[in-house]
């Protein structure tokens, strides 16, 4: 007993049971929902610097394809998306990196994943665009493990704006939709190898953050 104690403070980790339930969500359904995950202050901050990005003109039509290989397709894709680079992080994407990266080391330290490499960009779809249903390892990146979506909508966000997540569970050759809506501060994370999912047409403007969390 107490050397599996000791085994245990090798590990040097607190349990945490909000990312445990994550971890659970993705072991049992390949997804999970985490309600305020960012605060709405912390929304803010960042749709702040989302937006002041984009009007500075720093966004570009996203592309399908891999990164030399890009096509850009309206009728796929009709967002507009900007690259973070961690290392000149202002202040608002500290918030951004401060609170995903606690989450990522706890994947590695208590899933095995091998998570080595992160990779996340702003994504503004203006009113009428969508994004067709699709795997995100279509991108050519087989590297990537899990694809995690962070929205940085309005407080008033409502169901009637459109721009749903659809995620497709198959469960026995029946396509099963499960739709989740854009609140601001929720996070989605989903086997990006594994599910494939869609983004519905919105009627106003949609921010968000996403990524992916991938492998050597
Ligand atoms: O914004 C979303 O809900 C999903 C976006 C997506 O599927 C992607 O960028 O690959
Ligand atoms: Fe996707």
């Amino acid at each position: 007993m107490s050397e599996m104690l000791e085994l245990y403070d090798q590990l040097e980790f607190q349990e945490n049971p909000l990312y445990e339930r994550i971890i659970t969500d993705l072991v049992t359904k390949q997804y999970s929902i985490i309600d305020d995950f960012f605060n709405l202050e912390e929304v803010g901050k960042l749709r702040a610097t989302l937006l002041q990005e984009y009007e500075e003109d720093n966004f570009k039509k996203a592309a399908i394809g891999n990164r030399v290989n890009e096509v850009i397709e309206k009728s796929v894709r009709g967002d507009f998306i900007l690259w973070l680079n961690e290392a000149d992080a202002g202040e608002n994407e500290k918030i951004f990196f401060n609170k995903i990266n606690p989450f990522i080391s706890y994947l590695n330290k208590t899933c095995f994943l091998g998570i080595l490499f992160k990779e996340f960009h702003y994504a503004l779809y203006p009113t009428g665009t969508f994004y067709k249903r699709h795997l995100d390892t279509f991108q050519n990146d087989d590297r990537r493990k899990l694809s995690l979506v962070c929205y940085l909508n309005n407080e008033d966000w409502k169901p009637e704006n459109g721009g749903e997540l659809v995620i497709y569970k198959n469960e026995a050759g029946i396509d099963n939709p499960i739709t989740i809506y854009p609140f601001p501060g929720r996070v989605v994370v989903f086997e990006s190898q594994i599910l494939e999912h869609e983004v519905k047409p919105v009627n106003t403007m949609r921010l968000s953050i996403t990524g992916w969390l991938k492998t050597r």
